[in-house]
């Protein structure tokens, strides 16, 4: 049995912690029942110690294994990750959906995408990241009474993510600490709609509002003076003509939107200008979760 789950970048400018799209980079776990509890890792995280053991993954497919079964099983898991950690490209999504939709699995239990968009905010109590990374493609997504209520607009293949990968990781929570505690009136107004024109640029494919629609004054100004040459990469993406380019989720990533005719000149434009950060086009996804069994 194979899970899998697409990377994702958040807030999209103005709509924080409530717009978010699915990119094709996937972590996927192969699992079987074993004698022994046992952990490889190949691609994002193998060298890293801390994830042989009982990491973020194990801990969630163990509660709801239990929970569902009222069993204890070893099981043998097999991540092949590519999305890398905390960069802002929803590593941290990923792991929480295919750890409840594995569970599920391995208990034989067929369960909803929806189901399990909802079990992922237990974990993760903003659904930017985890609606896409459940759902696949552009959503916009909001929590009532601890359920996720969502709409998701396919996108098309015509349109590529530049994703522009810093060396440095930047922590979501810890970025979280970073914001203001309240937000003007003026600057309240300005992301609302700012928020509400993104969505309509998303759903009516309007890409050249998306420039003027994704500008924000909640979270990225403060968070990119973590890593100020996040400025001169915006600056650059605008100028080799990007249709948007933003703060991915929290960050460092900082992503890009364009038509796949001009993908390549922007790609290799920030590639020159940013020799230590790795820079990479990726096709949108419009499956989020896949189960295959
Ligand atoms: N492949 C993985 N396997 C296990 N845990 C992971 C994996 N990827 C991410 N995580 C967990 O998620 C944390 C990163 O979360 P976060 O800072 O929100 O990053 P991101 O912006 O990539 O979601 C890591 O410190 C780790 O605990
Ligand atoms: N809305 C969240 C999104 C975090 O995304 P991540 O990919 O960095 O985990 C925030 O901005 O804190």
């Amino acid at each position: 049995m194979i899970i899998s789950v697409p990377g994702t970048s958040a807030n999209l400018g103005p709509g924080f912690d409530s717009l978010g799209l699915a990119v094709e980079l996937r972590n996927k776990v192969e699992f079987h029942p074993s004698k022994f509890f046992s952990v490889s890792i190949k691609g994002e995280g193998e060298n890293n110690p801390r994830l042989k053991g009982n990491n973020l993954f194990v801990g969630i497919f163990n509660d709801h294994y239990s929970r569902l079964t009222q069993k204890k099983q070893n099981f043998k898991f097999t991540f092949y990750n590519q999305i890398p950690m905390s960069r802002g490209l929803g590593s941290s999504s990923a792991v929480i959906v295919s750890a409840i939709a594995s569970a599920h699995e391995a208990a034989g239990i067929r369960v909803s995408k929806r189901r399990i968009l909802n079990h992922a905010l237990v974990y993760e109590s903003h659904p930017d990241n985890i609606t896409p990374a459940v759902m696949g493609g552009f959503n916009v997504a909001a929590v009532e009474k601890n359920k996720v209520f969502s709409q998701k607009k396919h996108l098309p293949s015509y349109i590529k993510a530049i994703v522009t990968i810093p060396n440095k990781p930047i922590n979501t929570s810890k970025a979280r600490t970073l914001l203001p505690k309240s937000y003007s009136k003026e600057n309240a107004i300005f992301n609302l709609s700012h928020t509400a024109l993104t969505v309509g640029a998303f759903f009516n494919e309007d890409w050249e509002m998306l420039k003027l629609a994704t500008q924000d004054r909640f979270h990225q100004k403060a968070r990119m003076k973590i890593l100020p040459e996040l400025f001169s990469v915006q600056k650059t993406a605008y100028e080799s003509g990007a249709l948007m380019s933003t703060l991915s989720g929290s960050g460092s990533t900082f992503f890009s939107m364009a038509y796949d005719e001009d993908a390549a000149m922007i790609a290799n434009k920030l590639s020159q200008k940013f020799p230590d950060f790795i820079v990479k086009i990726l096709d949108f996804d419009n499956d989020g979760l896949i189960i295959e069994r």
